[in-house]
């Protein structure tokens, strides 16, 4: 095995992107993958549905800072600039300086023609594609690759097998009935009647409308070559820059296909080394095609992995991910950012999770119900999306779901599955259900009290759903840890959370009693204990604190919950809120953020402002540190419920309201109330997924705070708004970038969560 590099890429053999040739015969087509039912009445609703005229496609507005906004208006157009010469390989053009890049409007497929014709609609979402090179990836974490369009030749061939297919079954039919009249004694066929309406319009005139019977001949749309696209991007989830593939599409959108993996023909170096995974610089390793296995769900250690729609990092070294998140972040400046703001050589390296499984404190499985109702359906599938269809890790999907098989046992928690339990688990989170979730027995980034508590609420859905106790709409469920010390002050009443459930006789006496679901199982009531069994609870030693920390895992949305934040700044705190409300999900991380974050306030920071401060993580912690530089904190957040447990936080923790206070507004109020000198006051900005507000970056220039820390969990909006106030407010141009980290509060997944470091310049 020998490492070559870009500029030797010519020279090596790589494999060339083929199509398969299509044959309908072969497969089902899209129709009749989707009739259940024998021959189709061509007269009946059903068969007039199958030929719906003038769909329309889905609306293309979108924010420019959402994962598709990014794809479309950076990741794409990119895409075609960088890889031109694949793109002219795949156009099968010699001499890539006699055209120009292609630009999204060159690569946008006709959905319009799609969604309202079977045949081409077969075209489009039929095609195998052997041998496609991924080629970067989006910041969703999915590989991108460019692949060849369906040939005009192709989809006129493909609609006349479907027209003539609906022709046939028309004929089919029409035999059928007769062939029953026939034996029925009616000889004569009966006319259709030419029906006529009487309807009234507008000034009492009655207007005769004739009733059309459906026509017998089947739809069939005009495509128009010129609206074509002329390549295709397909994203690959699960596919790394340096993958080649085999790939089926199987779904078209207006700018993408969405196309799965069948199998590796060459495997990525990222999942050998610890080298990075940019696109351009992308490595390739030369293996023997022939050598090559598949990758095996066993090669990670979560049993859905390649199915499920989280943790798709899982198949490439942690260095890796941390690498890649660098990038999508420096991808993200590029973008937003581009020439106008000096943040070359300013992105630092992804800081680590200390808990690489095991660290998320809050998970939140859900299952469908289908409209139709509940009767006569087993027990719903609880968990995760689908993600990707995981054929390459050849599940048997065919395999008959086991109501009696024994479930993943849970009375020796383990980080890892036992490797021979796991293939029961895929198998099982595919058994037969309505709607689009997968059947997640564990998630095993959960931490352990989380993940017993998933268990626990799996068995007591299973048992309230034989019983008859049934939700009628879909329903999430939390499961969010609670963290209790044990000797203190009014513990016992804290440690409350789901319950283990008492196996009884009852379990398989399914009635149909519909109630809802109220999903409310946290009292501490012990007159329910014989019926649901002990809290499960977790007693552990915690370094820094004095006593047993009991763990629980609390399902009710509204009860109130607490975590022990190390804040990092020598001190462990305790935390109160509201179960469903925010707060960081990865305590492992939180004490190398906090200090992160207090330490680019800055050593001549008097005061602090903390907006969108949640329940007061970041100003109570800075507030407490020991070495208390900071004589006022002032927070400011939207939700009333959070300032109350913000206000509560710093009295729980022995901060005066007169060092640590809160309002409740939208973040551009503090500036109605703040009296900070601005050239001693630090600002934390900690926005949701959206951004700030212009008129907040507007009021906050005008402040002209002397250093700005803004945290960030999408690093596209981040960026934009960091352009926004360097370049369009009054005093933006007094700042510059200091320094940009990501930090990996969600290790496996795609997600990184950014901190961008805004200082005034020196005079
Ligand atoms: C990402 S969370 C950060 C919370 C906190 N910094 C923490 O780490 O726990 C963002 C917070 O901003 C709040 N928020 C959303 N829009 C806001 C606005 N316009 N003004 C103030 N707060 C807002 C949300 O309620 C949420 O608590």
């Amino acid at each position: 095995m020998s490492i070559i590099t870009n500029s030797d890429k010519s020279n090596m053999n790589l494999p060339i992107q083929e199509e398969v040739e299509l044959n309908i015969n072969e497969k089902p087509s899209q129709q009749e993958k989707h009739k259940k039912k024998g021959i189709l009445n061509p007269k009946s609703n059903a068969a007039k549905r199958k030929r719906p005229t003038h769909r329309k496609p889905p609306r293309s507005d979108f924010d420019p800072t959402s994962p598709l906004g990014v794809l479309t208006s950076f990741e794409i157009p990119n895409m075609l600039k960088n890889h031109h010469e694949k793109v002219c390989q795949i156009l099968g053009i010699k001499d890539f300086k006699s055209i120009e890049p292609l630009t999204i409007n060159d690569i946008i497929n006709p959905v319009r023609d799609i969604i309202n014709d079977v045949g081409v609609l077969d075209a489009f979402n039929w095609r195998e594609l052997k041998n496609v090179e991924v080629l970067c990836m989006s910041a969703k974490g999915d590989g991108l690759a460019i692949i060849k369009s369906p040939t005009f030749e192709n989809i006129l061939k493909c609609q006349n097998e479907a027209h003539e297919k609906e022709k046939k079954e028309i004929e089919e039919y029409k035999e059928k009935i007769k062939k029953e009249r026939i034996e029925q004694g009616i000889l004569e066929e009966e006319e259709e009647e030419e029906k006529v309406n009487n309807v009234k319009i507008d000034g009492g005139i009655t207007k005769k409308r004739y009733y059309r019977p459906p026509t017998e001949e089947p739809y069939r749309r005009i495509v128009k070559k010129e609206n074509l696209p002329k390549v295709q991007i397909a994203i690959i989830p699960f596919a790394f820059p340096g993958d080649f593939v085999n790939i089926k599409v199987y779904h078209t959108n207006t700018h993408y296909v969405d196309a799965e993996i069948i199998e590796f023909t060459h495997l990525s170096p990222l999942r050998f080394k610890n080298i990075s995974g940019r696109s351009e610089d992308v490595v390739k390793i030369d293996i023997d095609p022939s050598s090559l296995k598949p990758i095996k769900p066993n090669d990670v250690p979560c049993a859905y992995f390649g199915i499920c729609s989280g943790c798709q990092y899982q198949s490439i070294s942690y260095e890796n991910q941390l690498e890649i998140k660098k990038e999508v972040i420096e991808n993200a400046y590029q973008h937003f950012c581009r020439d106008e703001v000096n943040w070359k050589g300013k992105i630092f390296d992804t800081v680590a999770s200390p808990l690489k499984y095991g660290y998320r404190t809050k998970l939140t499985p859900h299952y469908d119900v289908p409209r139709s109702g509940t009767k006569g359906l087993g027990v719903p599938r609880l968990g995760f999306g689908f993600r990707g269809k995981g054929s390459w890790l050849e599940i048997n999907k065919n395999k008959k779901y086991d109501e009696n098989e024994p479930v993943y046992d849970n009375s020796k928690l383990e980080l890892y599955h036992p490797l021979n339990d796991r293939k029961g688990m895929r198998e099982r989170s595919l058994k037969p259900y309505f709607g689009d979730v997968l059947d997640i027995e564990d998630c095993i980034i959960g931490t352990d009290i989380v993940r017993l508590g998933f268990i626990n609420e799996r068995e007591r859905l299973k048992k309230d759903w034989n019983r008859g106790i049934r939700s009628k709409k879909g329903v999430t469920v939390l499961l969010r840890e609670n963290s209790v010390i044990n000797n203190e002050e009014g513990s016992e009443e804290r440690i409350f959370g789901s319950r283990e459930i008492l196996k009884d006789n009852d379990d398989d006496n399914v009635n149909n009693n519909d109630n809802n679901n109220n999903n409310n199982h946290d009292d501490d009531n012990t007159d329910n204990e014989e019926e649901e069994g002990p809290i499960t609870k977790l007693e552990i030693e915690v370094d820094g604190i004095d006593g047993i920390v009991t763990k629980t895992c609390v399902t009710d949305n509204q009860k109130i919950v607490s975590d022990l934040v190390d804040t990092g700044l020598g001190r462990i705190l305790r935390f109160d809120f509201i179960a469903n409300e925010f707060f960081q999900n990865n305590n492992s991380i939180l004490p190398k953020v906090i200090k992160y974050v207090k330490d680019n306030l800055g050593s001549e920071m008097e005061y602090l402002v903390d907006a969108y401060c949640g329940s007061g993580l970041f100003s109570v912690a800075i507030a407490s540190s020991i070495d208390n530089q900071v004589k006022k904190v002032l927070g400011v957040e939207i939700s009333e419920r959070a300032v109350e447990f913000a206000k509560k936080n710093a009295i729980l923790n022995n901060i005066s309201q007169e060092h640590c206070d809160f309002i409740c507004g939208k973040a551009e109020k503090l500036f109605e109330k703040i009296d900070f000198p601005k050239n001693k006051t630090g600002v934390i900005l900690d926005p949701p997924r959206k951004g700030c507000d212009d008129v907040f970056l507007k009021q906050l220039s005008d402040f002209e705070p002397n250093r700005i820390v803004y945290v960030s969990c999408n690093v596209h909006s981040q960026a934009r708004d960091v352009k926004y106030f360097l370049n369009e407010t009054n005093n933006g141009n007094k700042y510059e970038i200091e320094s940009i980290r990501g930090f990996d509060f969600f290790p496996q997944t795609h997600h990184v969560e950014s901190v961008a470091v805004l200082v005034k310049k020196a005079n």
